[in-house]
């Protein structure tokens, strides 16, 4: 047993009727790690962070969670905390009851409902009912349950689905901040820009199987190539140069203003100092989709056409 580890699955396996949720994961997530999970809808994420929060138990492989075998009861192990499928909550409560209510059914040593509602950004809204709350405001009340139980695990299921960019800025600070504390986390997003945001690990689903595992920064595209889009002083001209560079193509879906080019870095370089060279001057280049994305892409389309 790894006592290091605060998640390690072996071989897990969850079968609903004839759907394979799950088939054969392995999954390492070191304490105090923000790991992330992603894939595509239906690629198993809510069923794994289901089984970490002992809602459902696997068929087959093995889970243990801080240090302990996992069983086949159903029950949140000691230290961990967390929500799938948004959290549960008391839409005719106020935030507070809703947080007073929840500590009193757990019966557990709490932080402070005040200090909790606090540190989601919450405090102002605290004695408003939940009925009239946002997406976004359930999602960080879900955050200050689960903190009210100072958990060693949080797990997350899409913690940033319905925040606004300050929400999620917010809420990315706490999770940070968790982290350093010596919290772990794994959570799921839809998101690679989420993930590259706060994860230092993360764990790529395609169809119930582990397309990759480790760090981000392993999953790297920069061998492949990407399209990048290209604002230019002059679109013309940039194009004439950019067909004449070798190892480079103009894709489809470039139009008057902002030419599309799929190359590797090298080919790229060699377009820049070409157009530079004939005095255009490059007023924006970036990639399409991010490296990160595009690995992630490029991983989900392997394995789903295994
Ligand atoms: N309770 C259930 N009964 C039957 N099938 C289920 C159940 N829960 C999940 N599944 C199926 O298991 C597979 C994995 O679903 P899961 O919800 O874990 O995926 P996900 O990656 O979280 O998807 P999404 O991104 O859409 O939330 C899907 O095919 C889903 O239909």
């Amino acid at each position: 047993m790894d006592i290091t580890l605060a998640v390690r699955a072996r071989g897990i396996t969850k079968c609903f009727g004839d759907v394979v949720a799950l088939d054969g994961i392995d999954l390492d997530v070191a304490q105090g790690q923000i790991h992330g999970l992603v894939g595509p809808n239906g690629a198993g994420k809510t069923t794994l962070l289901g089984l970490l929060l002992g809602l459902a138990a696997a068929d087959d492989g093995r889970l243990e969670i801080l240090g302990t075998p996992v069983g086949r009861a159903l029950d949140t192990a000691d230290g961990v905390a967390g929500f799938v499928d948004g959290p549960g909550l008391y839409p005719s409560l106020t935030a507070r009851q809703n947080l007073a209510a929840l500590a009193t059914l757990r019966d557990t040593r709490t932080v402070g409902i005040d200090d909790a509602l606090d540190q989601v950004g919450l405090t102002d809204v605290a004695d408003d009912r939940v009925r009239g709350f946002s997406l976004g405001m359930r999602q960080r009340l879900g955050l200050a349950a689960a903190l009210l139980t100072s958990p060693r695990l949080l797990v997350l299921d899409e913690p940033s689905n319905g925040l606004d960019p300050a929400g999620k800025k917010h809420v990315h600070g706490v999770l940070t901040r968790l982290a350093a504390e010596g919290t772990t986390m794994v959570l799921s997003s839809h998101r690679m820009d989420d993930v590259e945001a706060l994860c230092s690990e993360v764990t790529i689903l395609a169809a119930g199987r582990v397309a990759f595992s480790g760090p981000l920064s392993k999953l790297s595209a920069e061998n492949d190539e990407l399209d990048y889009r290209l604002r230019t002083s002059d679109p013309q001209a940039a194009r004439r140069v950019a067909l004449d560079t070798p190892g480079l193509h103009v894709v489809d879906g470039s139009d008057a203003e902002v030419l599309v080019v799929r190359a590797l870095v090298p080919a790229l370089d060699e377009l820049v100092v070409r157009l530079v060279k004939a005095g255009i001057a490059v007023r924006e280049l970036i990639p399409v989709v991010s490296p990160l994305e595009a690995a992630f892409l490029a991983l989900i389309e392997q394995e789903t056409n295994r």
